[in-house]
């Protein structure tokens, strides 16, 4: 620490001035320019039941009239307290903006759209959202091959790794809670060295050094200071930065409920404030002094209306000030000679890449999981041997048929259930890996769903065979090859069918406890209604007949109970007190069973496996719907 630096500021002072921003590039070097930006989002207050429909929505200013210029070769930082506008000031930056934005962004004096904006730059989000069970070195390369053409993509990550200081955990694994990995610093930075692959002219990053230690997050920003003096623009938002962070930054901004009240050099910013009577008192961090003079205290409304007052002549004495003059004037130069929005074209690798580096990525990820590995293909086979120790082996007795009726009530309700409980494991952290890499313009929700699917289709395929293999053969449904796959096959489509209503409910919710419940109560739910086991499908009420008519159960109930039924025989065996009565005995054949529960359901196979296909490649297609309804959550 330094502070007697500050005993006589204004001994710095006197290189404070006109020319305290750097000059309009006329050096070869890149530039960023924010002007006359103002940025509003729907102001939401209360529960969606405490509102009127007709209530016309009020909007909140989030930054409001903001002029910022940026250069190459220089670390600036965004502070302010929280809420101040860091997150959407770089939001908008980055053309992620989610509300109504007025003004411009300019990069090398060209109007910047999003597109160019994305080709230009890399967004570095305050979360590290990373596959826990890969290696540092494989994070980085499935991420080259998604972004990078072919040959550039070892080279350029041995690069980043180099560049980040990550050598020494290269072929580490990046861990989570349970299985720890790399430290949360190191992950920190391989979130950044993921963004910095397609060696992007400009970057951000959202509060890069939020949880990291005092040392880490000096080291994470002294790599960022590097990468700005070697000639990128860097752009990062910080809380309130602590005395030797501040120090690294050239240039820092101060927001105030979306205003500035301070943008410059780091060097000049106890001078600027000490020359509008905010001296920083000796031993002090002049973060924390400028950060607290620029922040409201809403603790009452007197305090709420004098610190207002006290942020709104910062702002005025601010855009008075002869820094800020300079910078306008940069900045009306800069930007006098706009020209045509300009794209980087950059061409990416093609759908059969992206589809097989997702694919065996996810394969990778789940693979060095050896629980989740053996849970995803051991599950349903375990599962199908505590139905078969419990029910034993078929036979032909008047008993035998609730029996039946039993274990094939298992074969179809337990299926999506096993599925639920793997899918609610695994999907999350591929899906927030998802949400990231489709914002930065990688893939879109249907490589992501269909490289999903590729990636548990053999689990599927197998667990389904091994469990309708287990329960077949051993309990002794009828001895007939053909009856047995169409067994499996049903049980294989109900599977694939609940992991993905379960992947559909993932995308609306995110909260996997709640996709967890709704999915559970909706399979057990519709497994009741319309299986017709539990009650016959005929004698259902006229609304629950409906809603069995459109699920899934319904079909895979009548092709499985139609096949094992069909051509059966039960003997009929009287006990003592019935010999003599004139009750007839139960079924005497599985056709008669059938004619009561499943009229014509042997005839109905092929028609039911029709069903059965589409209500799949239904659910298949609205999965990816749900993520397009949904959008991308705020991942922070
Ligand atoms: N999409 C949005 N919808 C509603 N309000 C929003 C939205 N984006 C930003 N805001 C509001 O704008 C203000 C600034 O938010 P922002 O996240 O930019 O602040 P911040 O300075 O980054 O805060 P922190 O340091 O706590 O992350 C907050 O009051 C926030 O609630």
């Amino acid at each position: 620490m330094e502070p007697t630096q500050y005993l006589n500021p204004t001994a710095q002072y006197r290189h404070y001035g006109v020319n305290s921003h750097p000059r309009q590039v006329s050096d070869g070097r890149s530039s960023l320019t924010i002007k006359d930006l103002n940025y509003q989002v729907d102001d939401i207050k209360g529960y969606w039941w405490q509102k009127s429909w007709f209530e016309v929505k009020i909007k909140k200013t989030v930054l409001k009239n903001v002029n910022m210029y940026f250069t190459s070769g220089q670390l600036a930082a965004i502070t302010g307290s929280s809420g101040s506008g860091k997150t959407s000031l770089l939001d908008v930056i980055s053309g992620r903006a989610e509300g109504e934005v007025d003004g411009n962004v300019y990069v090398n004096n060209t109007i910047c759209s999003e597109k160019s904006m994305r080709s230009r730059s890399c967004y570095v989000m305050q979360a590290d959202r990373l596959l826990p069970n890969l290696t540092v070195r494989e994070t980085l390369r499935y991420t080259a091959f998604l972004k990078l053409p072919g040959k550039t993509t070892h080279k350029q990550v041995d690069k980043v790794i180099q560049d980040l200081g990550l050598k020494s955990v290269a072929d580490s694994l990046i861990g989570a809670t349970i299985n720890r990995g790399i430290s949360g610093g190191e992950r920190r930075r391989v979130t950044i060295a993921v963004q910095l692959l397609q060696d992007p002219q400009i970057i951000l990053l959202d509060e890069p050094t939020t949880g990291l230690d005092s040392f880490t997050a000096r080291y994470v920003v002294n790599n960022l200071r590097d990468l700005a003096h070697s000639g990128k623009i860097v752009i990062m938002s910080v809380h309130q930065p602590r005395y030797d962070i501040l120090k690294l930054f050239d240039q820092v901004a101060i927001l105030s409920q979306g205003e500035v009240t301070y943008y410059g050099p780091q060097s000049e910013m106890v001078p600027y404030f000490t020359s509008i009577n905010y001296p920083c008192p000796t031993y002090a961090n002049p973060m924390d002094i400028y950060i607290d003079v620029s922040s409201i205290d809403r603790r009452s409304p007197e305090r709420e209306v004098s610190c207002s007052l006290r942020v709104t002549n910062l702002v005025t004495k601010y855009r008075h000030s002869d820094q800020y003059l300079s910078m306008m004037d940069n900045i009306s130069r800069g930007t006098s000679d706009v020209t045509k929005p300009s794209y980087i074209s950059t061409s990416g690798p093609g759908i059969g890449r992206i589809l097989y580096t997702l694919t065996s990525r996810f394969y990778v990820n789940l693979w060095r999981d050896k629980m989740m590995f053996g849970a995803r293909i051991g599950n349903f086979p375990l599962f199908s041997i505590f139905i078969v120790m419990f029910l034993g082996t078929m036979t032909y007795d008047q008993q035998s048929i609730q029996d039946r009726t039993g274990l094939l009530y298992n074969s179809v309700s337990s299926p999506p259930f096993i599925a639920i409980i793997n899918c609610v494991q695994i999907f999350p952290p591929l899906r927030d890996v998802y949400y990231r890499e489709c914002r930065d313009g990688l893939y879109n929700v249907v490589l992501f769903i269909l490289a999903y699917t590729l990636h548990i289709l053999p689990f599927i395929i197998l667990s389904s065979f091994a469990f309708a293999s287990c329960l077949y053969w051993i309990c002794g449904l009828q001895n007939d090859v053909t009856l047995f796959l169409m067994f499996a096959a049903v049980i294989t489509m109900m599977h694939i069918t609940g992991e993905f209503v379960t992947v559909l409910i993932l995308g609306l919710c995110h909260n996997p406890q709640i996709a967890n419940t709704i999915a559970s109560l909706f399979t057990s739910l519709s497994c009741l209604i319309s299986s017709g086991l539990i009650r016959s499908y005929e004698s259902l009420p006229y609304v629950l007949k409906l809603v069995a008519t459109v699920s899934l159960p319904k079909y895979a109930a009548e092709i499985v109970v139609g096949n094992e039924f069909h051509n059966l025989n039960f003997t009929c065996v009287k006990v003592l007190f019935i010999l003599f009565s004139d009750e007839p005995c139960g079924y005497q054949t599985g056709e008669a069973f059938l004619d009561v529960f499943y009229p014509g359901a042997f005839g109905h196979v092929s028609r039911n496996f029709e069903i059965m296909i589409g209500y799949f490649f239904f659910i298949f297609i609205m999965s990816m719907v749900s993520f397009k309804i949904r959008g991308f959550p705020t991942l922070q």
